[in-house]
């Protein structure tokens, strides 16, 4: 496969559609289905070596149960010594699994009802809930996952580790910490975000006969470009060309001691291939920001100056405005004459956007495409009135609802940042960690946004390419600097690295 596929990220219901649509139209009956994901656990337990020379199986009553009968089964036929234990309720056992239980007795294997009561299993295989869980692990489901998890062998998951929900990556009141989760045919978008990538560990998806067919023109479904596909995204660069060809971006940023935001800004923008950076920013911050970045103009400001404002609108092909900007009550009327009369593409970042948060009725103003916001879970909570923990878990649907309410670009930022916009739905960047977690990275973000924008990318494949390229730069960084040790101006003299990696591969 070349990398100019999308990855497909579904949740707990996209899953289920899935394989409703493969039993029910397609008619592949629902135990082949189990069989051929039974073995395919079988193949990876073999292949990756782990230690089957005592198998503990916890299966639960669903048909993620059902799986880890099959997967007794199998090890037994292939002559492994297994236990096989049932801690699901006998009232909620489904004919799937019925059938795998009675297939394992037939074959002489032993099911105990309860949870383990020793631990010498070299590995501990976690069939108790999947894509079926509905509501907060707790009482005897609780002890048994938090017996799973003390045991000493190797943690496996079949399609979810138990207690993770498929659809937020949230845990439902406990989970199981695997070291390999084996998830079927589509990856679940709960193994990526919150504490998903945490309790998954390493992730394999064999593919079993599940047909994607129903679901793969989606848009509600969250995908993942690859890398082909960013490349095609990189603009031309004639020969014949000037700084003039390449855009003319305004960077508004930067109150009184807050030059850094300006320069990280314009210096990311720069680095992306922008033609021409002009700042406007506080008057105290001239002489720094002209030592620092020469290859700036900057312009200063006292006091608010409409009709200054207004011809900088108009020399400028993008605009971004907000890192640094401070919450005064003159940020707040350079960022609403800015809303008010922009007619090219704008960035709205940081204290534009905990401004826009005390000003929501600038957002109706807003309501097109060429307007990107890149809030972080705190600001985006001030925006939508969410608390963070409730933005976390329910990120998609009031990602979903917020760009069909305003009609703009968004650049939801954590460790895996989305990007959503009513022409591509929601898109997850799969590049960046955890070095990048520091001061100034969100402004090297919305320079390097910026500077796709202004080279006449559309806005959101400026913010998809512009967080792509930003994470990759934080990937090379931490390969050479660590992990502890990668600053956010490190992150810019990256870029260079970042696109000609991706120009080449
Ligand atoms: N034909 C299919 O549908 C296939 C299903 N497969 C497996 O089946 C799984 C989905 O099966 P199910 O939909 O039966 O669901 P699960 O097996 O994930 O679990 C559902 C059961 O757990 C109960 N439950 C949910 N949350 C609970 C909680 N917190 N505390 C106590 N009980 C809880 C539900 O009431 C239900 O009885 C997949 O993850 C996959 O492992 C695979 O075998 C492939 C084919
Ligand atoms: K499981």
């Amino acid at each position: 496969m070349g990398d100019d596929w999308m990855q497909l990220w579904v949740n707990a219901a996209q899953m289920k559609a899935a394989d409703q649509y493969t039993i029910q139209k397609l008619g592949v009956p629902s135990l082949e289905l189990m069989e051929h994901a039974a073995q395919a656990c079988v193949q990876v337990l073999e292949d990756e070596k782990v230690d089957l020379s005592h198998v503990c199986v916890v299966c639960g009553s669903g048909n993620n149960g059902g799986d880890g009968f099959a997967i007794a089964r199998i090890l037994q036929n292939n002559r492994y010594s297994v236990e096989t234990f049932c801690v699901g309720n006998p009232e909620h056992y489904t004919e799937e699994t019925q059938e795998q239980m009675h297939r394992l007795q037939e074959c002489g294997g032993k099911i105990t009802y309860g949870m383990p009561q020793e631990d010498s299993y070299s590995v501990v295989i976690d069939a108790v809930f999947g894509v079926g869980l509905s509501r907060k692990v707790e009482g005897r489901y609780r002890q048994v996952i938090e017996q799973m998890n003390r045991m000493r062998g190797t943690k496996f998951a079949v399609d979810i580790p138990s207690g993770l929900s498929a659809t937020t990556g949230c845990i439902l009141g406990c989970a199981f910490k695997a070291d390999y989760t084996v998830t079927f045919q589509l990856k679940k978008i709960g193994l990526e975000l919150s504490q998903g990538r945490t309790m998954a560990g390493r992730v394999i998806v064999p593919d079993i006969g599940i047909s994607t067919d129903s679901i793969c023109e989606d848009q509600e479904i969250v995908r993942t470009a690859g890398k082909d596909i960013y490349r095609k995204m990189l603009p031309d660069r004639p020969e014949d060309s000037n700084k003039g060809t390449y855009g003319r971006l305004l960077v508004i940023a930067g109150s009184k001691g807050m030059a850094g935001a300006a320069y990280l800004n314009a210096h990311a923008a720069y680095m992306t291939g922008a033609g021409l950076v002009r700042i406007y920013t506080s008057s105290d911050n001239r002489e720094i920001l002209q030592t620092l970045l020469p290859e700036a103009i900057v312009t200063t400001y006292e006091e608010y100056n409409k009709e200054e404002l207004l011809s900088l609108l108009t020399w400028a092909d993008s605009v971004c405005i907000g890192s640094g900007l401070g919450m005064s009550r003159l940020s707040e009327k350079i960022l609403k004459t800015v809303i008010e009369y922009v007619k090219v593409p704008c960035l709205i970042d940081a204290d534009g956007l905990n401004l826009l948060a005390e000003n929501k009725n600038y957002l109706n103003q807003m309501a097109e495409r060429r307007f990107v916001i890149t809030p972080h879970m705190k600001e985006m909570s001030r925006l939508t009135g969410t608390p963070v923990e409730e933005l976390k878990a329910d990120r998609i649907q009031i990602l979903k609802d917020f760009i069909s309410r305003y009609r703009i670009t968004c650049v939801l930022k954590d460790s895996r940042t989305l990007i959503a916009s009513e022409e591509k739905g929601i898109r997850m960047n799969l590049t960046g960690n955890s070095a990048m977690a520091k001061a100034g990275s969100g402004d090297v973000l919305a320079g390097v946004i910026s500077g796709w924008m202004v080279q006449e990318k559309e806005a959101e494949d400026a913010a998809e390419l512009g967080t792509y390229i930003h994470g990759l730069s934080g990937d090379l960084a931490k390969f050479e600097k660590g992990v502890y040790s990668v600053m956010a101006r490190d992150l810019i003299e990256y870029i260079s690295k970042a696109l000609m990696k991706l120009e080449e591969e």
